[in-house]
């Protein structure tokens, strides 16, 4: 296969499917989404569709990609910051399951979108919970100066509006506190925040079916040999444990990373072996239109010569084609003597890897293979 191109383990993504199936018990309220935005290929979806879970959406692309690899309507949620009019359409056409709203100017918007078209739709408010998810800052989205979300003082005034308006159905409250969260005691402070904002809404008689926490559970990326699947476990007792769910009511999930995120890798070839100025440079087909994460968020990606001549380590940087100084995939990296023509894999590239690829300098996308 032409390299770069991303290669994603079925046989993983299958394990990694049984550890979360695991992870919920029987008697669990839970629910559980794939945030497709983390991973659009059409086998991985295939494969999660085909066993149940829901989806989680931010555009109508992504739902009309939904429907196509199987996922049902009713499992899908709408969520996003900035929905348009013909994306409101076409989910209320298709009958997805609920709308996560934003803000009360897109609850009006959903309302008057729906009777036009003569119909009734669920919607959840997400709230912006003020709970630090202490992840890297551009992937942090449940503070207060973040954009996201109905500021938790309106969420009262917002349900009230929402029952008074006809073609909306208010069913519960949304909220996702950032993604990469690899210490799962951090969603405790959600579960406080969302047992409180509870108390208020029984004081307020308002009754609530449905608590969407979002996603947000972190990979290894540090150990990807190590630690291929995330602690589905610990996530989920932190829920079952924090939570004081009132009857009835049920627990959705929205994973993007944690599902999909070690079962791609991105491989690439070496073009050039370069000795700098002090340092030696790898160059490899690859740049950050394939994989942005390191140069938007100085990310770390364990990095492997997949076709080594020796085994001693020596320091390289290892940067792509682009004509961009952050287009850097690590410095210094200790890896086997490098040559001309060797593949490297950059790994846990899974998720947030191939949708984000661009074809900026006129380059072509990367290429996917699952198997
Ligand atoms: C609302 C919402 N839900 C779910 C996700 C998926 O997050 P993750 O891939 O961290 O599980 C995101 C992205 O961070 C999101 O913004
Ligand atoms: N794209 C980000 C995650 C953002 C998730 C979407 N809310 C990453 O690669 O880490």
């Amino acid at each position: 296969m032409k390299t770069p191109y991303y290669h994603y383990d079925l046989k993983l993504l299958g394990a990694t499917l049984d550890a979360m199936g695991q992870a919920v018990r029987e008697d669990d309220p839970f629910v559980v989404h794939y945030a497709i935005k983390a991973c659009y290929n059409d086998a991985v979806c295939r494969m999660i569709a085909s066993r149940g879970y829901g989806a989680d959406c931010v555009s109508e692309g992504e739902i009309k990609h939904c429907l196509e690899v199987g996922f049902k309507p009713e499992n899908i949620v709408f969520a996003g910051v900035g929905k348009t009019d013909e994306g409101i359409d076409y989910a209320i056409s298709q009958g997805i399951g609920c709308f996560n709203v934003e803000n009360v100017p897109e609850l009006e918007v959903i309302n008057e979108r729906a009777g036009l078209l003569g119909k009734t739709v669920n919607v959840a408010l997400r709230i912006n919970p003020d709970v630090d998810a202490h992840t890297h800052e551009k992937i942090t989205t449940g503070l207060n100066e973040n954009k996201f979300g109905i500021a938790m003082e309106d969420m009262v005034s917002a349900i009230r509006k929402a029952e008074k308006l006809e073609h909306v159905n208010y069913i519960g409250l949304h909220f996702h506190i950032g993604s990469q969260v690899l210490d799962v005691s951090l969603f405790a402070p959600l579960c406080e925040r969302i047992n409180e904002l509870q108390d208020m809404l029984d004081g307020e008689g308002i009754k609530t079916t449905y608590i969407n926490v979002g996603g947000g559970l972190g990979i290894d990326y540090e150990d990807p040999n190590g630690h291929p699947i995330p602690d589905f476990e610990g996530y989920f007792s932190v829920f079952r444990n924090g939570l004081k769910l009132r009857a009835g009511q049920k627990v959705h999930f929205e994973l993007g990373r944690a599902v999909v995120g070690q079962c791609g890798t991105l491989y690439s070839k070496v073009l050039y072996v370069k000795q700098g100025h002090e340092k030696k440079f790898v160059i490899l087909d690859a740049g950050f239109t394939d994989l942005v994460r390191v140069a938007m968020y100085g990310s770390y990606h364990y990095i492997e010569n997949t076709t080594p001549h020796s085994t001693t380590l020596e320091p390289y940087d290892v940067v792509g084609p682009i004509c961009e100084s952050s287009d850097v995939f690590a410095e210094g990296r200790m890896l086997p003597a490098t040559e001309r023509g060797d593949i490297y894999a950059i790994r846990s590239a899974g998720a947030y890897g191939h949708v984000m690829a661009s074809t900026y300098n006129y380059r072509d996308l990367p290429g996917e293979v699952a198997e």
